[in-house]
């Protein structure tokens, strides 16, 4: 079976890709899955592409193969788009999903429902040895919920209802997840690149 490597250590970013990945006969492979330890990245940068472009060139070097590397997250309307490229972190700098998702809640504690808007954006790179790096955007248009509901997914899918859904993404199943999600519609566009693996 192909094998392609993906730039991340989030256990549930990696369930969707290997979901995501199924119907190419792709087995993908993460940070953690490889023998070889690998240190952890720095996303010293200030956009998406540049965080994704940092993760998925770090790691084509260091293996000298084609790399995906997949930076997101949550931008919310009435936080002026914040928490942004700094979701993983917003609580601080353990990457704690409840944290992260409870301070967004108290933040919009006094946000009607018109104005809790917001959208998933995932960024996917791929860097290849002498190539230059290429870059695709997927997002997801929802509202922010008032308390948090379901149990599937990861990091803000509990407080996610996507446009049009009365459950929140958390309580989508991940085959319903992957048919909608800004992962999605960002590999959808990188399909081409996939099927000549
Ligand atoms: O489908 C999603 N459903 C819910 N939450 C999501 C999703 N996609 C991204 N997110 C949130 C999780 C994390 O708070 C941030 C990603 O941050 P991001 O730096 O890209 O990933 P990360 O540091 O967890 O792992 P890594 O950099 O090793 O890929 O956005
Ligand atoms: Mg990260």
């Amino acid at each position: 079976m192909k094998e392609l490597i993906i730039a991340t250590k989030n256990e549930g970013k990696m369930r969707d890709f290997r979901r995501l990945f199924e119907p190419y006969g792709i087995k993908v492979l993460s940070l953690i899955d490889l023998t070889d330890p690998v240190e952890d990245i720095e996303e010293t940068g200030t956009t998406f592409e540049a965080n994704a472009a940092i993760k998925a060139e770090a790691i084509c070097q260091k293996f000298n193969t084609a790399v995906i590397a997949d930076d997101s997250g949550i931008a919310i309307d009435a936080l002026d788009g914040a928490p942004g490229v700094y979701s993983a972190r917003y609580a601080g700098e353990k990457k704690d999903d409840q944290a992260n998702l409870e301070k967004v809640l108290n933040e919009l504690a006094d946000v009607p429902r018109e104005d809790r808007t917001g959208r998933f954006v995932c960024v996917l790179a791929i860097a290849q040895p002498e190539k230059e790096t290429i870059f695709k955007r997927g997002e997801c248009e929802g509202t922010i919920a008032f308390e948090q509901a379901g149990a599937h997914g990861f990091g803000y899918d509990p407080i996610f209802y996507p446009s049009d859904s009365a459950k929140t993404m958390a309580e989508l199943t991940p085959e319903e997840k992957n048919q909608i999600s800004h992962r999605r519609k960002a590999l959808d566009q990188i399909e081409n690149w996939v099927k000549q693996l």
